[in-house]
């Protein structure tokens, strides 16, 4: 599969201060790819070195072949971006706000801005003025001007915040079916259920520094804890068994009915006879598991501290 995107060992020093500390990663033709870190990580100087924003200290990015600081026009010619929040003219229509980029951005005609109108389903509304927009129509009108000249990556920085519910599920899907289409896609966010349902990979950056670079597979594969909810009819009769038969468990007793085996054995045999031989009747057995966030939560520190 061929790279659209290639980053390494890029830094960014301000004074004394390694905001972004030699990181390398890809990102793949159709791809879409999550730049995951709490806040303060690094992802927003990451992602203005990307768009020819800031000037990195050292490193290289190259966009479809073209090295960003050899061949800035080129390389930039195939990225289209939203960062921090999309800039428009809210006295001016949906659809006289991306004539605008259009003249600004090159050669574009009216039938890719019909095209792109469609595609980020504004078709009924971009006759109006876009201060009567609400916040996910003006993400999705600013999606558009980024995608007017039909670029091969897309980079965004946290783009769902502020949305709801609903305008989320509207551009993840949005995003979607531009990958599909073949459009890779750079996306950042300090949370991890906001990329969980749409990204291919992620990379996990903290205090500048890259952590891991995985699919959500692997970072789930990486969960650290494992533990058996036993939900039975007497949590003291059942912890007075498994203490005296099994005294190598740990065992924690937090809601009512429920008995909870931190790292239970593979074998549950011997602790479930234990259990009926002592008259414990047992309800239910739940398995957990450490969630992605969990995951990620240990590799950046625990939560974050405002
Ligand atoms: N111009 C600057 N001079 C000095 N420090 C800076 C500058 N810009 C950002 N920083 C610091 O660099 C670190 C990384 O900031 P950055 O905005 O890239 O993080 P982020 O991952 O995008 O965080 P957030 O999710 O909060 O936007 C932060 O500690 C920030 O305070």
């Amino acid at each position: 599969m061929s790279l659209v995107l290639e980053v390494n060992g890029l830094s960014k020093k301000i004074g004394e201060s390694m905001l972004v500390n030699k990181i390398s990663f890809s990102v793949q033709k159709g791809e879409i790819f999550g730049l995951l870190g709490p806040n303060g990580a690094g992802k927003t100087t990451t992602i203005r070195m990307l768009v020819g924003l800031a000037r990195s200290t050292e490193g290289t990015i190259s966009i479809c072949g073209h090295d960003i600081q050899r061949d800035h026009r080129n390389a930039l010619k195939n990225v289209g971006t939203i960062v921090e929040n999309p800039e428009l003219y809210p006295y001016l229509s949906g659809l006289e706000n991306l004539r605008q980029f259009a003249r600004l951005s090159g050669p574009i005609n009216e039938a890719r801005i019909a095209e792109i109108v469609k595609l980020v389903g504004l078709e009924e509304r971009i006759g109006e003025k876009v201060k009567r927009y609400s916040l996910g129509m003006r993400q999705r009108l600013g999606l558009g001007q980024a995608l007017l000249h039909n670029p091969a990556l897309l980079i965004l920085d946290e783009p769902t915040n502020g949305l709801d519910p609903s305008g989320i599920r509207e551009f993840r899907q949005l995003l979607l079916n531009l990958a599909k289409q073949g459009t890779s896609i750079l996306i950042s966010s300090h949370l991890l259920a906001e990329l969980e349902q749409i990204v291919d990979r992620v990379g996990v950056i903290h205090r500048g520094k890259w952590i891991t670079t995985a699919t959500l597979a692997e970072l789930s594969s990486q969960s650290k804890f494992n533990r058996l909810i036993l939900h039975v009819d007497s949590v003291d009769k059942a912890l007075l068994c498994l203490k005296t038969a099994h005294p190598e468990l740990e065992l924690r007793h937090e809601n009512l009915g429920q008995l909870i085996l931190e790292e239970p054995p593979k074998v549950l045999n011997p602790i479930l006879d234990s259990l009926l031989q002592a008259n414990v009747q047992i309800f239910k057995l739940e398995v957990q598991k450490s969630s992605l966030e969990d995951v990620f939560l240990t590799m950046t520190g625990g939560p974050e501290h405002a």
